[in-house]
């Protein structure tokens, strides 16, 4: 965004909920705002209805929000990309971005996860794929995308390396009802938002089975020392693990309905089978893969993390949520911090 001659354009990138909701508070803050999607049906509705019925319905956005199926366009017009595509759509997504962008351009995500298979961070596919000398960074959260797109207060942060393009990204963002931060931890912002995610299910399966509000505090308190432990074994600062990146997200993932995570655990702590939830929830479910991906990490950094070993052979089918947590509640006592 180097541009004094004209205000920034901002595309983003994928057009179901998240990227809506971001592209929708993008528009409304004033800024000119393209969505891409690669469905011609969300994207004519998002132009035309201005609505996006299968992720939104009933929440009215912008009228000044464009929408386009023609990526290579949608990327050369931009000052700054936003990719909110899942998880495992984002090697491909930036693949098919990096021939188009501009010099200047910088490039930042909401995506939570990491890269399906390998286990590498975002920021890590992101810099092989584009390049060092690319600003990049994510923003990610305690962030409810119906919640955003309504117009409620949310507060998120924004990590990158480079300080001044992660607060360029979180001005974009910063609103009256949407407070964004920023800060330079993007392993520790990003390891926060991917693990939540895996963590909800477990405190979704524990109030599915109506284990009580004791067990759920207990199950997200010892999520966050799991988190806590990964993170300095990967070199996240602390301070990330107690923020919006970290405590936030998981309070909010593990106690909000509206989380398709802790929905997940909910259906199996009920006994439903996980393609039954997921094909119900419609919507991407993070955990089924980012469940993967942390436990090859804590492997490679010899971390034992229970909790998400457990999500981890429920979610393979290996264990049933009942005889999991049974295994849980049976593990040697042991001092609260290592
Ligand atoms: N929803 C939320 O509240 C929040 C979500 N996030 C994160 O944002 C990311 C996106 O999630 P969210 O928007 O909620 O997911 P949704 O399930 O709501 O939508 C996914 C979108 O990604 C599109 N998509 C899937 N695969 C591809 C692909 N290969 N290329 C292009 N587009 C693709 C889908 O298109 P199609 O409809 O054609 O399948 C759809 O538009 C996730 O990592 C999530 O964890 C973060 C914070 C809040
Ligand atoms: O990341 C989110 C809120 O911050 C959304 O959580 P779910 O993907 O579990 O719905």
């Amino acid at each position: 965004m180097n541009a004094a001659d004209h205000t920034p354009q901002v595309t983003v990138l994928g057009t179901g909920s998240w990227g809506t909701a971001l592209a929708a508070l993008l528009a409304r803050n004033g800024h000119r705002t393209l969505i891409w999607g690669r469905d011609a049906d969300q994207v004519a509705a998002i132009s035309e209805r201005h609505e996006n019925p299968r992720y939104l319905p009933g929440v009215p956005l912008p009228e000044s929000l464009a929408a386009t199926g023609d990526l290579a366009a949608a990327v050369a017009a931009a000052d700054l990309l936003l990719v909110v595509t899942p998880s495992h759509a984002f090697p491909g997504t930036l693949h098919a971005l990096a021939p188009h962008r501009r010099p200047h351009c910088g490039v930042a995500w909401a995506t939570k996860g990491f890269e399906p298979g390998s286990g590498r961070f975002l920021h890590e596919v992101a810099t092989e794929v584009l390049g060092p000398e690319v600003p990049l960074a994510v923003v990610t959260g305690p962030s409810f995308a119906k919640e955003v797109a309504q117009g409620l207060p949310t507060a998120v942060t924004v990590h990158s390396d480079d300080e001044a393009f992660a607060e360029r990204v979180a001005d974009l963002l910063h609103g009256s009802t949407f407070r964004a931060y920023h800060g330079t931890d993007i392993r520790g912002a990003e390891l926060g938002g991917a693990m939540k995610n895996v963590l909800a299910v477990a405190t979704g399966v524990a109030d599915g089975m109506e284990l009580g509000l004791n067990a759920r505090a207990g199950l997200i308190t010892r999520g966050l020392n799991e988190i806590m432990r990964l993170n300095a074994a990967i070199g996240g600062r602390a301070e990330t693990v107690m923020g919006l990146a970290g405590l936030g997200d998981l309070v909010l993932t593990c106690t909000g309905d509206l989380s398709r995570n802790r929905r997940l655990g909910l259906a199996l702590g009920r006994g439903q089978s996980i393609a039954e939830a997921v094909a119900a929830i419609g919507q991407v479910v993070e955990s089924v893969q980012t469940a993967d991906e942390v436990v090859r990490l804590a492997r490679r950094h010899e971390l034992d993390l229970p909790i998400t070993e457990l999500v981890h052979a429920v979610l393979h089918e290996t264990i049933t949520p009942v005889a999991g947590l049974r295994l849980l509640l049976s593990r040697d006592q042991k001092p609260e911090y290592e």
